[in-house]
């Protein structure tokens, strides 16, 4: 996997995953493979979030471990350390992208309109995040922007759920969709992995 857009092949749905408790970032990474989800989005919102990239890195090596939320050219550098196989942002800065770039790895930058989107795709950006996709115009935003933008291709994220993934998902522009619905922070502090597994199964088979 060397772009963007490889990224996006990788599963129907890019799990979207916040970890509070490192402890829980092999098993819930170990859950959704076992689901039939070969990535994981681990969130940078929470202090053990470089910890738990290193340990899935290390320990779940069949799983794609990438980090999401990457706001800084700082962060996109300590997760490329802490072995992260790509970066997502939320939306992206200059210096963002520049950062994103200099680690060598695939990544998708957020965007949230046209003119956003635009100038990513002047940068050679062809994979893009966009968030939040359904704050933003959901389905209907990407299927009008197909037209004149159809080299981009996007991985809507942000309220999407099993039961929206489908509408998303059948747009010539979509390559993937992401989402926190699969690991709900509820089922987490739980350990309930059994039940992350059920959730990933089926998001593996929306397409
Ligand atoms: O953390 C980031 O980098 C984000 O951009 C936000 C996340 O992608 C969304 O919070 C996931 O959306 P939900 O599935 O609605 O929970």
């Amino acid at each position: 996997m060397t772009t963007g857009t490889d990224l996006l092949a990788l599963s129907p749905v890019m799990p979207v995953v916040v970890i509070d408790d490192v402890g829980d970032a092999v098993p819930t990474a170990r859950a959704l493979l076992a689901g039939g989800i070969g990535v994981i989005e681990l969130t940078l919102r929470t202090p053990v979030a470089l910890a738990a990239i290193e340990r899935v890195a290390a320990d779940v090596p069949d799983i794609v471990v990438g980090a999401g939320t990457v706001t800084s050219p700082e962060q996109a550098k300590q997760a490329a350390g802490a072995g992260a196989k790509f970066l997502v942002t939320p939306g992206c800065t200059d210096s963002v992208l520049d950062a994103a770039f200099a680690t060598g790895l695939p990544f998708l930058p957020g965007a949230a309109t046209v003119s956003e989107a635009m100038r990513l795709a002047e940068r050679g950006v062809s994979a893009l995040k966009f968030f939040p996709a359904e704050a933003s115009g959901g389905a209907a935003f990407l299927k009008s922007i197909a037209g004149p933008l159809p080299q981009l291709q996007f991985c809507p994220t942000g309220g999407i759920t099993a039961s929206s993934a489908p509408s998303y998902l059948a747009l010539p522009n979509v390559g993937c969709i992401g989402g926190s619905w699969l690991t709900p922070a509820k089922l987490l502090a739980a350990r309930d992995f059994a039940a992350v597994e059920k959730l990933a199964a089926e998001a593996a088979t929306l397409r």
